[in-house]
């Protein structure tokens, strides 16, 4: 496992590599893939570039034939020996060039699916026979038998012991261990996976340190997490999203008007001239149509997926990407992420008149059965307390759900245990008929306002007999941490134009204070499954893009109907099947790379579509003038770079439209550099450098080239 750990840190900081990310080494392995995509069925899928590819074929055949037709070339036409040829061969090196950037870029993911695929070792698993949620597998000496894990099925139930590899992915249905995961993560670190709570999702191909833990297999043989990573790396399942596809459809358009264009120039120009060389049109069409942005686009897409990568986030779409670049508004589930989600109780406080060991038993009975981190740490407590509640095999389970908000045991004698928060616990009682006290009533408001002010969540404790008499016993307090760091991510985020907004299942005091000591701009408390669903569709019929990160089961609602939905990889399975991204290092401030990557990809493809169209024109302008001044010796004056002549201006263009190509692959691949700021000062920034950049380009490069193809004999 060692090794492939080391080799995958290898990979990946291998291209990492700093600056250009971006070496000749990676252009010399990407060469074969380059050549491969000149097939015409691999062309014509980039329209741009096709006509280009078309044009190749044309000048080709031309430069063949002209010796043959040795009559016809001496007409008004003829332009200087190996011009043809000349254009002919930089025409399949603008085409040869597209293909080296987006091969440049697919090759990128392939060393870490490699390293990925490594990690698929086949290991052998022991499969429980007969699974019997009841008892405790892990501790009794439960029957299994051992099965190699490529013969593991959807729901079949293993068992793990430290030092083994897991067999397949699954949610861990009993136990506790620490995993190392540097596997997939390349984080050395290990992680702690527990059953029950929000952590309880392991990979398979990631190893257990320590204990022993039951898991429940929630994927095929041949469709784990790491056999759907390594198809995402190796942009096998890579489509273009809608808004590439608008911008293909619309360069296509563009390239199609400068066709009719150029289509037209000897018709019109016969009256007053002689008519222009077939090759001398077919460059002036790729010089026109909008070849730069046609040759990267591509190859952005691709690098914006791969950049995720490099963060250890996985997208499952390139849609999703793009959407992130767009988000206005983020949503941030509490617990886990905001604070650490390790809530532990730190003290039982009893009403005035309950002696406190009642208050104390009765908690820790009804947490007995309850998995949640919340309820181990209460047991624990009431252990340290000095009261042992025995075992969980005395009454009916009530267990937690984030809509009751609320756990506990009905005993066998008919005593019903219940805690929870405190409007839930309240609801409940009136419900039972019970009437609270108004004293009892401010007493517990006075202790769970205490606790909520201080950012700990109060959980209510009452029981009610059989014969009716209820009571509320006291509170439990619930302690959690808020991260370090989240304040100055909100604050960045914020000067992005985003939104950040706090949910959470707890009581609106605490989140207050939550939300205040994190930063965040907005809450919204007492929230459950449907209520955050809820949230985000009000949000995005407001005309806003929504992000959100969590990792539980009930968070999977609203993953899925957010445009960016950040499973946690440490979360529940249903939550990484619902998102359209996995972070894998389960980190939720992750989100604000997340955003930065989107916003970087929209960025760099509009730059260079600016550049890419201003370049276009500015060609135009620089070259026209000098082809025709031979027929209209008065544009002589407009050539106002002194281009030596017709076949030098046109020749000088066309190297110029292919050579620009290479010399934008490093900045397609790595992103035009991003600052936080609002969006139209970007827009207005970028204009301004590659717009008239673009424009500026052309003039200097063509000027230069000119004066080495000048130096050609009968130029
Ligand atoms: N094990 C439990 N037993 C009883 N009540 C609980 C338990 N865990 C949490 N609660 C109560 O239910 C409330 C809602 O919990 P839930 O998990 O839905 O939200 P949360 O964890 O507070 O917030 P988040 O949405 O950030 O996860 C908690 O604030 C707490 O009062
Ligand atoms: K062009
Ligand atoms: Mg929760």
């Amino acid at each position: 496992m060692s090794t492939i750990t080391r080799s995958l840190e290898h990979s990946s900081k291998g291209a990492r590599t700093p600056g250009g990310a971006f070496t000749w080494t990676q252009i010399w392995a990407a060469l074969p893939g380059a050549i491969r995509k000149l097939d015409p069925r691999q062309e014509w899928h980039n329209p741009v570039m096709f006509l280009v590819w078309t044009g190749a074929v044309l000048t080709t055949c031309l430069a063949v034939a002209e010796p043959l037709a040795g009559a016809v070339a001496a007409d008004a036409t003829a332009v200087p020996p190996g011009f043809v040829w000349a254009i002919a061969v930089w025409l399949w090196l603008t085409v040869l060039f597209a293909n080296l950037a987006e091969s440049v870029a697919e090759g990128r993911g392939k060393a870490q699916a490699d390293s990925l695929r490594r990690t698929r070792t086949s290991t052998v698993a022991h499969r429980i026979v007969r699974y019997d949620a009841a008892t405790d597998p892990a501790a009794a000496d439960t029957p299994w038998q051992d099965v190699a894990s490529a013969d593991l099925r959807l729901n079949d139930v293993v068992v793990v012991s430290a030092g083994e590899l897991i067999p397949g992915d699954g949610d861990i249905v009993c136990g506790i261990a620490s995993v190392d995961e540097s596997a997939i993560t390349g984080e050395s670190a290990p992680v702690v996976r527990e059953s029950g709570g929000d952590r309880s999702a392991v990979t398979g191909g990631t190893r257990v340190l320590s204990d022993r833990i039951v898991m429940r297999v929630t994927s095929q043989p041949g469709e784990t997490f790491v056999d759907r990573m390594i198809a995402l790396v190796e942009g096998a399942q890579r489509q273009r999203t809608p808004n590439e596809i608008a911008l293909s459809i619309l360069l296509a358009a563009l390239s199609i008007v400068f066709l009719v264009v150029v289509l037209t120039v000897n018709p019109i120009a016969s009256y007053a001239a002689d008519p222009v060389n077939i090759a001398v049109l077919v460059a002036l069409l790729v010089c026109l149509i909008p070849t730069t942005i046609g040759a990267l686009l591509s190859a952005i897409g691709i690098a914006g997926m791969d950049r995720l990568v490099q963060r250890n986030v996985l997208a499952m779409s390139g849609r999703a990407v793009e959407a992130a670049g767009d988000v206005t508004t983020l949503l941030l589930d509490k617990t886990g992420t905001i604070t650490y989600g390790n809530r532990r109780a730190t003290a039982f406080v009893p009403l005035g008149g309950v002696q406190p060991d009642e208050l104390v038993r009765a908690a820790a009975l009804s947490s007995l059965a309850d998995p949640t981190p919340e309820g181990t740490s209460i047991v624990e407590l009431a252990k340290v307390e000095g009261v042992d509640a025995g075992t969980s095999s005395q009454g009916d389970i009530v267990p937690f759900t984030a809509e009751t908000r609320m756990s506990g045991l009905d005993l066998i004698d008919g005593t019903q245990i219940r805690k929870g928060a405190g409007s839930a616990v309240t609801a409940w009682l009136e419900q039972e008929g019970v009437r609270v006290p108004s004293s009892t009533v401010s007493e517990l408001a006075e202790h769970t306002e205490h606790i909520s002010r201080t950012g700990g969540t109060p959980l209510v404790v009452a029981a009610r007999k059989a014969d009716g008499d209820a009571r509320v016993l006291g509170v439990i307090h619930l302690k959690d941490v808020v991260k370090e760091g989240l304040k100055e991510n909100f604050a960045e985020l914020r000067s992005m134009g985003i939104r950040t907004v706090m949910i959470t299942g707890d009581n609106p005091l605490t989140a207050a204070a939550i939300a205040e000591e994190a930063g965040v701009d907005d809450f919204l408390a007492e929230a459950t499954p449907q209520d955050k669903l809820a949230l985000i569709r009000k949000e995005q019929a407001g005309g806003n893009m929504v992000a959100m990160t969590g990792d539980g089961t009930n968070d999977a609602p609203a993953l899925a109907q957010a445009d960016v939905g950040v499973a946690m990889n440490s979360g529940t399975s249903a939550a990484k099947e619902a998102g359209n991204m996995v972070d894998l290092d389960s980190d939720p401030t992750k989100l604000i790379d997340i955003v930065r990557i989107g916003k970087q990809l929209l960025i760099t493809r509009g730059a260079l579509t600016t550049f890419s169209i201003a370049n276009d024109v500015a060609k135009y302008f620089a070259i026209i003038p000098a082809m025709f001044m031979g027929a209209f010796p008065g544009l002589a004056v407009l050539n106002v770079m002194g281009l030596h002549s017709p076949a030098s201006a046109v020749l000088s263009a066309i190297i110029f439209n292919a050579i620009i190509i290479v010399l934008l692959i490093p900045l397609a691949l790595r992103g035009v550099r991003y600052r936080a700021m609002n969006a139209s000062r970007i827009l207005s920034r970028n204009l301004l450098i590659y717009g008239v950049g673009g424009i500026a380009a052309p003039f200097a490069g063509i000027w230069l080239i000119d004066l080495v193809v000048r130096l050609i004999p009968g130029f």
